[in-house]
């Protein structure tokens, strides 16, 4: 492998450890070397080694004053969602914000409870390919079903009033939207084997076409019982004013008890995900939710 081929291996996370060993060594005789810590940056990004791309981008800065693009990471990494604004830096890798510990102990043990009662009315997972909802399991494999009346109580206003407080709309440069009023919401199990393929949340279908805002919370019982279903948002590229092939991503580990906000149009995917226990419990659940646009709004 050399260096070159690093956009080809970048989905293999061995070949990113690979890349890592070989620029690492380098970088430590060059430690002025803007391109090789950008590079080494964007693979631990890609890893979701979030402190350790935090060290990469604050180098690029320090060796290039004023490169934008790590002033977006490093503001997109550290929790404060894009403030460097996407438009000027250049940077076609999707804002996001993450919160730790969103539910206090007894609004997560209401949600497990309503998770399990929930459970039976699960269903395989839907989901549109060109124009046609229905179950493709080469592209979504998991359990779900619109969350029910319990668990919409507990996300409905906390998930608006987040929004609000944090100028979460404002934060991912999403224009066509003010506040939450319309939140659809779910609640999805993945068990082994299950995974969701790259996707937009937002399509042309009479269900997705007015999605803005998209949420994911992540929850599992402790200790975690699977490993795998991390959560990829796709750097776009762009050629011509085109979108064009992705080059990289932002990988999101599970955390329990976490909310992270995204644009709808941002390309997604859960990877899949292994669970030696047969009990769906034991599995990764997700409640997603959409804010959508008002209808006269495009
Ligand atoms: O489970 C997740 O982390 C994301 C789920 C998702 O992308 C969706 O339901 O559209
Ligand atoms: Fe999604």
């Amino acid at each position: 492998m050399t260096e070159t081929d690093i956009d080809i291996a970048l989905f293999s996370s061995e070949a990113h450890r690979l890349f890592l060993v070989q620029l690492k060594a380098k970088a430590v005789t060059q430690p002025g070397n803007a391109a090789l810590a950008w590079r080494i940056a964007q693979i631990h990004r890609a890893l979701g080694e979030f402190d350790d791309a935090l060290h990469y981008y604050c180098a690029v800065q320090q060796a290039e004053p004023g490169h934008p693009e790590a002033s977006y990471f490093i503001d997109l990494l550290s929790g404060k969602g894009g403030n460097t604004p996407l438009n000027t830096c250049g940077s076609l890798a999707p804002p996001f914000i993450r919160f730790e510990n969103f539910l206090d102990a007894r609004m997560q043990e209401a949600l497990w409870q309503a998770t399990t009662e929930q459970l039976p009315e699960l269903h395989p997972s839907v989901v549109e390919e060109y124009g046609v909802v229905g179950l493709h399991q080469n592209t979504r494999r998991s359990h779900s079903n619109r969350a029910g009346q319990r668990i919409r109580d507990i996300f409905y206003q906390r998930v608006a009033e987040l929004v609000e407080r944090h100028d979460i709309i404002g934060k991912l440069e999403i224009s066509n939207l003010d506040a939450v009023r319309d939140l659809q919401i779910s609640l999805i199990a993945y068990g082994d084997g299950d995974y969701f393929k790259a996707h937009r949340d937002s399509g042309t279908m009479p269900n997705n076409r007015l999605r803005e805002l998209s949420f994911v919370y992540h929850f599992f019982r402790e200790p975690k019982r699977f490993s795998g279903g991390a959560l990829y948002l796709y750097d776009a590229g762009q050629v011509a004013g085109e979108i064009a092939q992705v080059n990289n991503f932002t990988c999101l580990h599970p955390v329990n008890n976490s909310i992270t906000f995204f644009p709808s149009r941002a390309l997604h995917e859960v990877t899949p995900i292994e669970c030696a226990s047969k009990n769906p419990i034991d599995g990764r659940f997700a409640i997603t939710g959409w804010a959508l646009r008002p209808e006269d709004n495009h």
